[in-house]
């Protein structure tokens, strides 16, 4: 794992707080992207090498709208940028991790994706991506 690529934020009204994390930051966002695959409108802003994305649900069954429905807004995940995504499951796996999606999926910026269950990671969601 070579950075933290970004930290995933669950938001229930990204216009809203795109304005918050605008006036905290001191930017704008440098971009937004839906992912119709998972069912999220997001909005990045850039953070020294890492960045912040906001994720607000597009659809009831999307993971943020789960989220929301039980816990509340906040941080949903942290992100680790890695060289090879297929290496790096292959490795979680033999160490005991559980893979929520073993085939790569695609996120945001064309990258690959793999989550791991939180229960298997002290509770904290956990995003790798492999950029192109
Ligand atoms: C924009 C695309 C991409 C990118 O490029 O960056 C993204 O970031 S997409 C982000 C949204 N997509 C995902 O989150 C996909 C992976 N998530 C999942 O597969 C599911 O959300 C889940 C983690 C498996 C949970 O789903 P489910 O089991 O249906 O939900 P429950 O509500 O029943 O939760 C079970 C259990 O897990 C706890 N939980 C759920 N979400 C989180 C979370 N984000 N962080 C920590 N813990 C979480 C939940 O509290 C339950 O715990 P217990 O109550 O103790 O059983
Ligand atoms: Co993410």
């Amino acid at each position: 794992m070579r950075k933290i690529e970004h930290i995933g934020i669950a938001v229930a009204d990204l216009e809203k707080s795109n304005a918050l994390f605008e006036k905290l930051l001191g930017k704008a966002n440098f971009k937004t992207e839906t992912v119709e695959g998972e069912g999220v409108e997001t909005s990045f802003f850039q953070v020294g090498e890492t960045k912040i994305e906001l994720l607000q649900a597009t659809r009831p069954d999307s993971p943020i709208a789960k989220y929301l429905e039980k816990k509340s807004e906040g941080v949903h995940h942290i992100a680790f940028d890695v060289e090879d995504i297929h290496a790096e499951v292959g490795r979680l796996k033999e160490a005991g991790f559980e893979i929520l999606n073993e085939t790569p999926k695609q996120g945001a910026d064309n990258k690959l994706v793999v989550f791991l269950h939180p229960r298997s990671t002290n509770g904290v969601l956990v995003e790798l991506c492999q950029g192109e």
